[in-house]
């Protein structure tokens, strides 16, 4: 007999993975990737225990699934975690195509404990931009310098390129 393992199951076994990093030197963030075939790869933060301010536990979490899995590609799969993902987080599940995103606590109850989850939400809405870091296009005058479409001309031939 199969036993079918629940959306709410996921989750609540993200909140315990959160709560025993803490007691394991780590940010008290945990979460799991679960492929569309059920295949379950967890992660937790490691932000301070490995100098590593991406090693969110969502990055975590979708680095260990693509590396034991041979892809950098997990569409179908299903984020689950403990808490709502941060831009970065969010962006890395983007990237790796995730279907869906679940979580437990959200930015708010971040930041009552001193995470900037939502300052930075706020910089993705153009708040205090210029402030918190400011981002802008240099052009290069010198003759020469590498033309900026260079790069991409250059991918762009490549017959063997792996698109992504
Ligand atoms: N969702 C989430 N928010 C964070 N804020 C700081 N670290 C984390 C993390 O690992 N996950």
């Amino acid at each position: 007999m199969s036993t079918t393992v629940t959306a709410e199951q996921y989750l609540a076994r993200s909140i315990r993975l959160a709560t025993a990093n803490v007691l394991n030197s780590g940010g008290p963030f945990g979460a799991m990737i679960v492929t569309a075939d059920g295949r379950t790869f967890d992660g937790v933060n490691r932000v301070t225990a490995d100098n590593d301010p991406t090693a969110h536990a969502e990055v975590t979490a979708i680095r260990t699934a693509c590396r034991e899995l041979g892809m950098f590609d997990l569409s179908g799969a299903v984020l689950y975690t403990s808490c709502e993902p941060c831009p970065m987080c969010l962006s890395s599940a983007l990237w790796a195509r995730v279907q869906r995103v679940v979580f437990a606590a959200d930015r708010h109850d971040a930041a009552s404990v001193g995470f900037d989850d939502a300052v930075f939400y706020g910089y993705f809405e153009n708040q205090d931009r210029d402030a918190l870091m400011p981002v802008g296009r240099l052009e290069l005058g010198d003759p020469q310098s590498p033309m900026p479409l260079e790069p991409f001309n250059t991918w762009n031939t490549l017959e063997s390129r792996i698109d992504y």
